[in-house]
């Protein structure tokens, strides 16, 4: 047997595949998409199996393959072949995609372990090998040793054993501690009969064993603290005394096990949604790799219709891709999903432990799981036979991945379906220019729902003009509509929403002596205050220093904090409404585990009147109580130095606008905004969609911005300004030599001082082009030098359809 593999060194003399002999006692264990080790030159390296062929081309004398390491394989052969187009659409190299494709776990340093399942089948098969009766001492990796590979993979196959990836030096497993009974029941009555008279709950708890002995064996010690009589004394000294003895236990948990889902069911479809339904439903059918853009307004039921979609894929057999922006944020989708379908379905989330998430690839390849809920990179997961992928709230930045390899799901959900003949539903209120001018073009089809659920009507918006009530005030947050506005919810019993907009918006220090503004050292950027830890700290880096007590560079005592931040808005709720309680979401506090869900869930069972966060309340949120919705400041983001900046507002605006009177009540919005007369928040005003997207694509014509144009940027980072800073210029001429320039725009880099992050420099060049070809061969040769360039301590990125620019 000979494989093909692609090695785990990123440059483009060896991005291509090469030809090991595989041993003839490794064969069993040979996957495509499996890791092996492989000799390449002088050392040892990682590869990934991409074929297995019987003879190779190759004229010299080929290496064997010198170790494998995986025990299952992660990847297809669907996926694998993908890699390649990918990796030539994207300009990277194909092992960078390969291994974005592996689930997260398999890129830390791991140890595997076997777990026993089946004690009684393992003996049996493993007699003439192993000596050793018990079961605990082949635990480990040393099985691979002692057993010959296709007896191992036969054991894997039929779940004997399990593979279990642990984090080297960490516990990752849980326990669970049980006690048992350790002596007979007449025993049990001599001890009683030796007791001393005083010891009260001894004796009881040894007249319990007596009567009661089986109820003891395996008992959690949980259940056996929490009975009334008991205590962990008495449970030491019952163990002390060999009545009981403990028993540890691993455990492995589904994520969601605990968790119970009332079932939803299949609603009566709206018109609108029912002729959505069907186009989309009749290409699954026909196994058409359309590309359907479902244009909805908030609560107009898009997710309804994606779930009875995905549950026609399941009754045919098929499995399906449901794409969220951010598991965490979006608890109540994976709710939603869980509760129609409640098993099959595999939730990839970023905090999960590894083993759990091993557990959920696992039940995917095995076929357990035929509906995949994750962020951006389940994209990859490898099921077979897709019938539908859906991405939500397609116009999410976070579907394109910010660094190397620099992918968008969204290509990838295309590229796909064409292979699995299946049909593909971007789906937003507010779709991405891109993807709407797709739309219009026809290279997508466009479904669109106007209307929102039940003829309710999309809640008012009104701006209020904060540039005239500034300074005119008690406080500078709320406006007085806004306080009126919120008064009178808070009256009428009903729930209220509040957006901190903090994009492109931070509380810095600042001397009001001297002017002073506090900046990182490391990067070219201001310190953010964090009142919750009392610290300064860099948002690029993970510079942070305690609070100044005076200017550092006057030494002026009147330095002080400029900008909002959620704890002080939370407070001033407090002065004005100080009957309301309020739950503030923001990153310090939704750092720890399942802690937005918390947070949401106690806000649905109206624990509390305000729901106050940053932009991470304004996704897909269906509360049906709240009927006020206000945007403390809207416009932080709108003058940002990048041309989606007022794309990324409108839809932002829209997205919080829309959680309101999605139930029974009519909601309202207060957007409190600087420039009232910005188009973008005239726009949002008439919540009218296809009135921005035609202003903003005339914009986009006259700048040469996208859809009109792409757009590819090349980044340049070092260490020494002057470095970074003579390989922009030597990129720039190299590119204008080459190419066309009537056909490739060549934009900056900009004459300001260069960017500094984490003590390194950067430079950027933007292209524009309207055709691929004119540039494609001179990125491909860009990329090849790249391995040159790091080796002088420059890294140059290439980044085709950026999301954001330095
Ligand atoms: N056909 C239907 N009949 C009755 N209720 C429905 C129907 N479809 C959806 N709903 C309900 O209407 C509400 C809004 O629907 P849904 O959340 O699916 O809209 P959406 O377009 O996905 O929302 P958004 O994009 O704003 O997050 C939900 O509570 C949902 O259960
Ligand atoms: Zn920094
Ligand atoms: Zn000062």
């Amino acid at each position: 047997m000979i494989v093909k593999v692609i090695v785990d060194i990123p440059t483009q003399q060896v991005d291509r595949p090469f030809d090991y002999l595989v041993p003839s006692e490794l064969e069993a264990m040979i996957e495509i998409g499996i890791r092996v080790q492989v000799p390449f030159g002088v050392r040892q390296v990682m590869a990934i199996v991409v074929e297995i062929v019987e003879e190779s081309d190759y004229e010299g004398k080929l290496k064997p393959i010198s170790k494998v390491l995986d025990y299952m394989s992660f990847l297809n052969e669907e996926l694998v072949a993908l890699s390649a187009t990918i990796a030539s659409e994207i300009f990277t190299f194909r092992i960078n995609i390969l291994q974005a494709m592996l689930p997260s776990m398999l890129r830390v340093k791991y140890e595997n372990y076997f777990h026993i399942e089946k004690p009684t089948a393992f003996l049996d098969l493993t007699a003439d090998y192993l000596d050793a009766d018990g079961t605990e001492v082949y635990a480990s990796e040393s099985l691979v040793e002692v057993l010959p590979a296709k007896l191992l993979k036969k054991l894997l196959n039929d779940d004997i054993i399990k593979v279990e990836y642990r984090v080297k030096d960490q516990v990752t497993t849980k326990t669970i501690t049980y006690i048992d009974v350790n002596q007979t029941a007449d025993d049990y009555m001599n001890e009683l009969e030796r007791l001393n008279k005083n010891s009260k709950k001894q004796a009881l708890l040894l007249q319990d064993l007596i009567e009661n002995r089986d109820q003891y064996i395996m008992m959690k010690q949980n259940d056996f603290l929490n009975h009334p009589d008991y205590n962990r004394r008495l449970l030491n000294i019952a163990i002390e005394n060999q009545w009981l003895k403990k028993v540890v236990k691993e455990v492995y948990r589904d994520p969601l096990a605990n968790q119970h889902f009332e079932p939803s069911y299949e609603q009566t479809l709206t018109n609108d949604q029912m002729q959505a339904f069907t186009t989309i439903e009749a290409a699954r059918q026909a196994k058409k790799a359309t590309t359907f853009l479902l244009e909805g307004v908030t609560g107009s039921g898009k997710t309804e219709v994606y779930l009875q979609l995905m549950q026609r894929a399941r009754q045919d057999g098929q499995s399906a891709i449901f794409l969220v922006p951010e598991i965490a944020l979006t608890p109540q989708m994976v709710e939603r999903v869980k509760s129609r379908f409640q098993t099959g379905i595999a939730v990839l989330h970023s905090a999960l432990s590894v083993s759990e998430r091993y557990d959920e690839w696992r039940r995917i390849i095995k076929g357990e799981a035929t509906i995949v809920v994750g962020a951006r990179s389940s994209i990859f997961a490898p099921l077979k036979n897709i019938g539908l992928i859906v991405i939500d709230e397609e116009h999410e930045s976070t579907y394109k991945q910010a660094d190397n390899p620099r992918y968008h799901a969204r290509d990838v959900a295309i590229w796909r379906s064409e292979y699995h003949h299946c049909p593909v539903i971007l789906g937003s209120a507010t779709p991405s220019l891109e993807t709407r001018s797709r739309a219009e073009v026809g290279r997508y089809q466009l479904l669109r729902l106007p209307k929102r659920i039940n003829e309710r009507a999309l809640p008012q918006v009104d701006l209020v003009d904060m540039s005239k009530i500034v300074g005119r005030f008690n406080n500078d947050i709320f406006s007085p509509s806004l306080i009126d506005k919120i008064q009178h919810r808070l009256d009428a019993k009903e729930q209220i929403i509040l957006l901190l907009n903090k994009r492109g918006y931070a509380s810095y220090m600042l001397c009001r002596d001297c002017g002073h503004v506090l900046q990182c050292p490391r990067c070219d950027i201001s310190l953010t205050y964090h009142k919750s830890q009392e610290q300064m700290k860099c948002h690029y880096c993970d510079y942070h220093s305690p609070v100044p007590h005076h200017c550092p560079n006057c030494h002026s005592h009147n330095i002080r904090t400029y900008g909002i931040g959620t704890q002080k808005v939370a407070e001033t709720i407090e002065e004005l409404f100080p009957q309301a309680k309020t739950i503030r979401m923001d990153i310090d506090t939704t750092r720890g585990k399942g802690q937005h869900e918390k947070l949401l869930t106690a806000f649905s069972h109206g624990q509390a009147d305000i729901l106050l966060g940053t932009q991470m309340i304004a996704k897909g949120l269906d509360f049906e109580k709240v009927t006020l919705v206000g945007v403390i400041n809207a416009d932080t983001a709108l003058h940002l130095p990048d041309f989606r900046a007022s794309e990324r507002t409108f839809q932002l605006m829209t997205q919080v606008a829309g959680r309101a009177g999605r139930g029974r009540y009519q909601g309202e919005v207060i957007v409190q905004t600087y420039n009232p007369d910005h188009y973008v928040m005239q726009l949002v005003k008439q919540q009218d969609y296809e009135r921005y997207f035609y202003t903003e694509m005339q914009r986009r014509h006259m700048a040469n911005y996208p859809p009109y144009f792409y757009i590819t940027s090349l980044t340049v980072s070092s260490k020494f300004q002057n470095q970074a800073h003579k390989k922009i210029y030597e990129l720039k001429s190299q590119i204008f030599e080459a190419v066309n320039t009537q056909q490739v725009i060549i934009l900056g880099p900009s004459n300001g001082p260069a960017i500094k992050k984490n003590n390194y420099y950067y430079y950027q060049i933007i292209l524009k082009y309207k055709n691929k070809d004119f540039i494609q061969q001179e990125l491909k040769t860009i990329l090849s030098q790249t391995q040159a360039d790091i080796r002088q301590g420059i890294f140059v990125s290439i980044d085709h359809e950026p999301q954001f620019f330095i």
